[in-house]
């Protein structure tokens, strides 16, 4: 299965003031791993809400495979087949974890809804994805206050994954964890990433992690793209005075490190 989201020139504006997303247009597709990088309030968030369907554009258009996103979420069948197809990590796992449940029983849930699983094949498929991302299994028998951060991170990156979408959309999905725990989970995503050609959006203020996984990147300041490129070319010689100060950031702290 593979997937198309065109993002036409769109736009996103909070009341009359705030421009958050200024015209932007861009492909993501199954197999290729995008970043999306810039300071924050440069408009990340709000441009991966609209790739998601949790918010929509003022103007412009989001097309899934050809399909108008807003029209496609318009009815639940449509919804749930977005869901199916491409599906949301943040950076903040609360919501998606209930604390009076185990985790086992939030993994299992979107197998069951999404992909139609009775409950002896979603926990069957809870099983596979879990030792699919080398996660220790006994994890996902706990409740959420029993995991640390990292582990909850990686067990929500498991509840994505278990629909077996074509794209996945991390939203500053390692942005909280400390330096090992991220790379933990950063590991986890690339090796899942190349095995399942899956397609990646990472979105992060944080160069190093997105220069890591990433193949391409889109660098955004002020709601608009300013330069757009192969990850390594980009970093390597990054044409904006935008993009050359984040990499000088970036190189600076290599060079400490
Ligand atoms: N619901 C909202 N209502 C009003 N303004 C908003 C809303 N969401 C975002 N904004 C504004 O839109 C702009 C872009 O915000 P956005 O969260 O997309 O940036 P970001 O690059 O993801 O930042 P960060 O890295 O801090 O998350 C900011 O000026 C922000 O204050």
């Amino acid at each position: 299965m593979s997937t198309i989201i065109e993002v036409v020139d769109v736009h996103k504006q909070y009341g009359r003031k705030v421009t958050a997303v200024g015209g932007v247009t861009t492909k993501l597709e199954s197999g290729r791993s995008v970043g999306i990088v810039g300071e924050s309030g440069s408009g990340k968030s709000t441009l991966g809400k609209m790739i998601v369907g949790l918010t929509a554009p003022t103007s412009g258009q989001v097309l899934v495979d050809g399909r108008d996103l807003s029209r496609l979420l318009e009815r639940r069948p449509g919804r749930l087949e977005y869901r199916r197809k491409v599906q949301l990590v943040a950076q903040d796992t609360t919501t998606t974890f209930d604390p009076r449940r185990i985790v086992r029983e939030a993994i299992r849930r979107p197998a069951q809804i999404l992909g139609g699983l009775d409950s002896k094949a979603a926990d069957d498929a809870v099983d596979s994805i879990v030792a699919d991302l080398g996660i220790a299994p006994e994890l996902v028998e706990r409740y959420p206050h029993q995991l640390s951060g990292g582990q909850r991170q990686r067990l929500s990156i498991a509840r994505a994954l278990v629909v077996h979408p074509d794209i996945l959309v991390c939203d500053e999905a390692v942005s909280a964890l400390d330096v090992s725990a991220q790379a933990v989970v950063l590991n986890l995503l690339k090796d899942y990433v190349t095995t399942h050609s899956l397609g990646l959006v990472f979105i992060s203020h944080g160069l190093p992690a997105t220069a890591f996984i990433t193949d391409d990147l889109l660098v955004m300041n002020r709601g608009k793209v300013v330069e757009s490129g192969e990850t390594m070319s980009l970093l390597n010689a990054p044409s904006n005075d935008y993009t050359q100060t984040l990499v000088g950031a970036y190189q600076a702290m290599e060079a400490v490190a």
